[in-house]
């Protein structure tokens, strides 16, 4: 049934296979074939592998809200050839923005990946979403972007979530490349993002052009115009009311090049450069922008010399001596290269992406001071401390201490597993990492890879080392055109595209080729931060609210990563925030239902669907209003499930306020059986810092996992089960005939893990409504076996469940409710009432009134001030926006006070204000909310 709604609906109705006849109606499709034929054209001679890799470049669009993404993407896609129109965010027929909810909304909501060529480059490009419920979208692209383009609306300048995505891309270290777009906007200043790059997100920015704008020619417009059309043809039109408030063309300081852009007739490439320097000595009108020129070349210039040894070296040499117009520009180039691939500095660009001005530079840069996948530091794989290699390994290091008759007290030998770094080599073995999945009607599970290392072939098979080690088999490999598939041999290492065939595999999963043993040879070195090496599977509520019908793409194995070799670290997954409950229309619904749930949580990991423990309804968590909107509209309209949606409600936190330790005493008879055990448990809240750490000295004695929320799960190091050793190694080798776990399983570890999957799903209900606990360590002290048998894992299962409840029961539970940082953009004269509406009526603590730039007299740069006391446009900015710069007001609000503000914040603002809000951190309930929300759940 969900296969036929799939595939008769228009998002999913994807083309199965591009035939010639279909290619030709495709908007780019003509254009397709020539960069496959570059790509392959690339590496085929022996010693070129490399070469082929360093054209590629895996880039991300990330930014704000509505800064520009999508119109940008679109309008590279049409330079590059690859479209022959250029489509529309707001006409809804954009390449990029093709689910139907995109279009109607004009908003970005998937990340969309294609394949285009500029320049015999390949460029793997992904748009992302600005809106914050799909930050996932966000974080799971950044992880295998080499680079980004971050775009700031030079009206606004720096917003709140283009800080949240910087923060994210510097995260991984991902160099960063800043278009400032909108020029055309009234009130764009340059000067004021400029600023706010320096002080919002704490970076360097290189500006390598100068947006010349009609009021920066001291009323020499009419030469100049006249100059660029002898020069190149184009025809500024100064007199068009678009060029008062559109720059006419753009300096580039690094080539000291007149770039121009021919906006009236939207020609296919619209670019045209020309030497500043060449015709500067005949023309005397083209002194004005000669000087401007070097005043921002000698800027540039210094700010590289101070931050790059080499340049400064060539700087001061004896032929240049410091000049700046002497500096050869290749030699500039390169020093921007490297300081932008080590992430000290951003080239800033400027354009105005709907009007076609300043996106060939940008195409142009994206090569020039982006990363290949050749000048990024590869991921460091973690080694499983239980695999079979490292067991081995252990083993023999044992076996010589003991020879040497060490001290038996020993540390553990491989007590954190081990990291192995990943070769970029076409030839090693394949490590590629899913970030992300679709459900394809007609395609099946589309798997998007990065591959690392090695080369991906179709039909070949590969081991999902974080799942088990789970075979994969790779039926085929596709390259991606947004919505379009194009069939492919190969993905070599630094590639991304899409795998089928994949039946185990969900984002942050690592797929390593069969030879995988080899990479563990290869500098393998102990893993220095050991807590991270254990994260727990974050799936288990998929397996609580799908039940033991969760088939095989749901299995849920606390043995995840226990058995090969090595694995990536998978994508970090915010917790949700807001959740709604929804109800099948008849109970002949509910199934339908829950395979549709299923798969849209497959897709988007950043929406959980769980039963409630406490009334059993089926509930939607996801990151915000917009995000539970979109999906269940989509549950609805799209895939026609029917259900009732319930009200949407905050997604609020359990903890505990008091170390408790039980002994619990846990006994019943299963199927004649009697089983008897004793559970000692210890659980006690974690205090974290500000910066979300804690004190990890206290774990050292312990064998640590860490389980979602920031909690985590200790076995005290002395725990013995030596009563239950026969029976639960008989247990422990009936499973391994069936399942391709870790063949040197022991009673010990059988127990842990059942302990440990029985713990990791009690997090998920805490004591007083069921939400999860978050900031809680449980220590397993003792095991004791009393009863008939031992040989249950279900019946150890429930005692463990049973002792995590006694013992929360007494720890004073505590309700936590998420609480925000919200920043909301609005108009000087708005700032009263939205203020007061936050304080009085929200709970809301100020926390800073962000003052806008007042005075912008030095017009969109500050190079030429003098020109603007005679301009008539710096006129008009002034009465109508230098006085109206909008105010940032920063809060800190409960969650649950900010239903509906959007609603009111339109009414106070008459449409204006806008916006956005991040979790900020949980704050405990007092006792009289904890009773009315406790009321409110419950109905009593
Ligand atoms: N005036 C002007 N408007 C622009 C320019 N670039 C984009 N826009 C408009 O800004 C709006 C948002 O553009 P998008 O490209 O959807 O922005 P986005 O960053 O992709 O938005 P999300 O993906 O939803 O975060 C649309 O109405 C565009 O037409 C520009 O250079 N000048």
């Amino acid at each position: 049934m969900l296969a036929k709604v799939l595939s008769q609906h228009s998002v999913y109705t994807r083309i199965t296979k591009i035939n010639p006849i279909l290619r030709a109606k495709l908007p780019f499709v003509k254009y397709c074939n020539n960069i496959n034929n570059n790509k392959r054209n690339y590496g085929t001679q022996k010693g070129s592998e490399f070469d082929s890799i360093s054209l590629i470049r895996n880039i991300g669009m990330v930014a704000h809200v509505d800064a520009g993404k999508t119109t940008t993407t679109e309008r590279m896609l049409f330079y590059s050839g690859f479209i022959k129109r250029v489509g529309e965010v707001d006409l809804g027929n954009t390449v990029m923005d093709y689910l139907p909810a995109e279009r109607e909304r004009g908003i970005t909501i998937n990340s969309a990946a294609i394949t285009f060529g500029w320049r015999n480059h390949q460029f793997n490009l992904i748009d992302t979403p600005g809106h914050i419920d799909f930050t996932i979208e966000v974080e799971r692209s950044i992880r295998v972007l080499d680079g980004c383009v971050t775009i700031l609306d030079a009206v606004s300048g720096v917003q709140a979530q283009t800080i949240n995505v910087w923060k994210q891309a510097k995260k991984y270290n991902i160099p960063k490349l800043i278009f400032i777009n909108k020029l055309d906007r009234e009130g764009a200043s340059i000067k004021r993002n400029l600023v706010e790059i320096k002080s919002k997100l704490n970076a360097t920015p290189l500006e390598l052009q100068i947006p010349v704008f009609s009021f920066d020619l001291k009323g020499k417009e009419k030469e100049i115009a006249g100059f660029v059309k002898q020069n190149c043809g184009v025809d500024l039109n100064i007199n068009s009311n678009i060029s008062k408030v559109l720059p006419l063309f753009l300096i580039d300081v690094v080539s000291m090049e007149i770039i121009c852009f021919d906006i009236q007739k939207g020609i296919f490439n619209n670019s045209f450069r020309f030497s500043l320097n060449s015709t500067s000595k005949d023309d005397p009108t083209s002194e004005i922008l000669w000087k401007m020129a070097i005043k921002a070349r000698s800027e540039l210039v210094e700010s590289l010399g101070s931050m790059d040894d080499a340049f400064l070296e060539t700087l001061l040499s004896e032929e240049i001596n410091g000049d700046p117009e002497l500096v050869p520009h290749p030699e500039i180039k390169a020093a921007i290269r490297r300081q932008t691939i080590s992430c000290n500095a951003s080239p800033v660009l400027f354009g105005a992406s709907y009007r076609n001005f300043g996106i060939q530079p940008v195409l142009d840069s994206i090569i020039e001071y982006l990363p290949s996948p050749l000048d990024t530091s590869l991921p460091i794989g973690s080694v499983n401390p239980s695999s079979a290699f490292v067991k081995k390994k252990n083993l023999l290091k044992t076996q010589s201490r003991k020879n040497e008759n060490e001290p038996k007290n020993e540390s553990p030998l491989v007590p954190d597993g081990f990291t192995s770094k990943i070769p970029l080599d076409p030839n090693a073995p394949v490590v590629a990492f899913a970030f992300k999945v679709v459900i394809d009607p007609q395609r099946g599970t589309m798997i998007y890879v990065k591959v690392y290392s090695g080369t991906l072939n179709a039909k070949s098979t590969l081991i999902n080392s974080t799942n088990n080690g789970a075979r994969e088999k790779v039926n085929k490999l596709l390259q991606m055109y947004a919505d379009y598939p194009e069939e492919v041999n190969s993905f070599k290492c630094g590639d991304i595209g899409v795998i089928i065939g994949c039946k185990n595999t969900r984002t942050g999963d690592t797929l390593l080729g069969t030879d995988h043993k080899s990479l563990l040879n290869i500098n393998i070195k102990p893993n220095k931060n050991p807590q991270s090496s254990k994260n727990s599977p974050d799936i288990f509520q998929t397996k609580d609210f799908l039940g033991d019908n969760a088939g095989a793409e749901f299995s849920v194995d606390s043995k995840k990563h226990e058995a090969v070799g090595m694995y990536l670290h998978g994508i970090n997954i915010p917790p949700p925030v807001f959740f709604c409950s929804i109800e099948p229309e008849s109970p002949s619904d509910e199934k339908y239902l829950k395979e549709c749930l299923a798969s849209m949580m497959l897709e988007d990991p950043s929406l959980i669907a769980s039963i409630s423990p406490e009334s059993g309804q089926l509930l939607l968590s996801g990151m915000g209003e917009l995000h539970l909107e979109i999906v269940t509209n989509r549950l609805i309209n799209e895939l026609k499930a029917k259900a009732f949606v319930g009200k949407m409600r905050v997604s609020y936190r359990e903890t505990i306020g008091l170390p408790t330790t039980v002994n619990h005493a846990f006994e019943k008879t299963i199927q004649g059986k009697n089983y008897k055990f004793h559970i000692g448990l210890t659980v006690e809240p974690i205090q974290f810092s500000e910066d979300g750490d804690f004190d990890k000295s206290d774990f050292n004695e312990d064998e640590v996992y860490e389980l979602d929320n920031k909690n985590y799960l200790a076995f005290d190091n002395s725990l013995d089960f030596e009563e239950s050793s026969a029976q639960i190694k008989t247990q422990a080798k009936s499973r391994q005939k069936s399942t391709t776990s870790d063949q040197t399983g022991t009673n010990i570890d059988e127990i842990k893990r059942i302990i440990h999957g029985a713990i990791s799903t009690s997090i998920y209900q805490g004591p007083i409504l069921g939400f999860s606990l978050t900031g809680v360590k449980i220590k397993v002290n003792s095991f004791a076996h009393f009863g008939d048998d031992l040989s249950s894992p279900a019946a150890i299962k429930m005692a463990s469940k049973s002792a995590i409840k006694e013992a929360f029961k007494t720890a004073e539970p505590l309700l936590l409710e998420p609480v925000m940082k919200v920043t909301v953009n609005v108009q000087p004269e708005h700032v009263g009432y939205v203020m007061s509406e936050l304080e009085r009526g929200r709970r809301a603590t100020i926390l800073s009134l962000g003052e806008g730039e007042s005075d912008f007299g030095n017009s969109n740069h500050d190079t030429n001030s003098d020109t603007n006391q005679t301009n008539n446009l710096v006129g008009t900015f002034k009465n109508n926006t230098f006085g109206q710069l909008n105010k940032d007001i920063i809060s800190r609000v409960p969650l649950s006070s900010m239903i509906g503000f959007s609603s009111v914040l339109r009414k106070l603002t008459a449409g204006s204000g806008s916006f956005t809000m991040a979790v900020d951190g949980f704050n405990a309930v007092d006792e009289k909310s904890k009773g009315k929300i406790i009321k409110e759940f419950r109905g009593y």
